[in-house]
């Protein structure tokens, strides 16, 4: 083999390995390697693409902070509308909820998969042939902000995924941890600017800012939990498509759990009052939705909300004294 072509080979091994590294550092939260040694590869990474521009990859760990974008965010429409979530504050309103959903399956059996809700701003990041391509913004639910390049900063995104996909949509939620937002808002104050008022707020924020190293500095993460218009893969309910997010190395929330009534999920639901604040990311509520991908097809959505899933809302933490 030529000493170019050894170059490029190496080049290529250096891209994947510290791509897992940063996968098991920020996602998995187990480093397997010291600092050192990282920077020494991620050093010679950027060595190689100095020589060879022309071998440089989107999917390159030295790819992710780009350029600042002038003129705003482009607009761009959903391949799927990503739809809003119907609200329930009680339990008398979850059982009229599950009613509904029996009633409209004619009594069949059926599961539900409850997760926590996260406090962050809905993104939709697309992967054409497992490449990450794009991120945007909710928005409106049909049409929303182009914030490619400040997405592609966030470490627990990974920049490819394993799969062939054509077209493959993955929701989810980015928001800061409470310690990156505890952090920010005293370096706001020493810097003498506004505090962000929550963690929803400082992650819209980081995440809108025309300036990708700004964001890159914000220390956002992701949750992923639901998935579009997506070409080529058939994936049956919830929980398994939850299990495949986790294969794709997202980060995928770890506190779901599926029940085949609603009073377990009552349960469940009230099993988080008193320790939502262990958690280290903020929540304002549990999803509910019915587990099978087909009963979901059965049940369908309305204009805005799907008929087969529910948020409950927790109630205002007090505040603290
Ligand atoms: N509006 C929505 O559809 C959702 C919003 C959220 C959210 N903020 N956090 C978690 C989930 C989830 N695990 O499904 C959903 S679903």
């Amino acid at each position: 083999m030529s000493q170019t072509e050894d170059l490029h080979k190496r080049l290529q091994e250096l891209r994947e390995t510290i791509n897992t590294l940063s996968y098991q550092y920020y996602t998995l939260d187990k480093p397997t390697m010291s600092d050192y040694e990282y920077d020494m590869m991620y050093r010679e990474l950027e060595n190689i693409e100095k020589e060879h521009p022309e071998w440089i990859t989107p999917d390159s760990p030295t790819q992710r902070v780009g350029s600042k974008i002038s003129g705003g965010f482009a607009k761009y429409t959903h391949d799927r509308p990503m739809l809003s979530m119907g609200d329930v504050f009680n339990d008398q309103e979850l059982r009229e909820f599950d009613q509904r959903v029996r009633d409209d399956l004619g009594g069949e059996d059926l599961e539900y998969v409850v997760e926590l809700k996260i406090d962050g701003l809905a993104v939709n990041l697309i992967y054409e042939q497992g490449q990450f391509i794009r991120g945007v913004t909710r928005g409106d639910g049909v049409t929303g902000e182009d914030v490619t390049n400040n997405v592609r900063t966030i470490r627990t995104i990974p920049l490819r995924i394993d799969s062939d996909s054509p077209h493959m949509e993955i929701r989810g939620e980015v928001y800061m941890p409470i310690p990156a937002f505890e952090q920010l808002n005293s370096q706001r104050r020493d810097d003498e600017l506004e505090p962000f008022a929550n963690p929803r707020n400082a992650a819209a924020g980081s995440l809108r800012q025309l300036d990708p190293q700004i964001t890159a500095q914000r220390k956002l993460a992701f949750f992923a939990y639901a998935i579009g218009g997506t070409v080529g893969i058939d994936i049956p309910s919830q929980e398994a498509l939850l299990q495949d997010l986790k294969a794709f190395h997202f980060q995928v929330n770890p506190e779901y759990r599926k029940f085949t009534n609603i009073e377990d999920v009552i349960t469940f639901i009230h099993s988080w009052d008193d320790r939502r604040d262990t958690l280290g990311y903020a929540t304002d509520g549990m999803v509910v939705k019915v587990n099978s991908f087909a009963q979901q097809a059965r049940l369908g959505n309305t204009v805005k909300i799907p008929r087969w899933a529910i948020a409950y809302k927790f109630p205002p933490e007090q505040a603290k004294t």
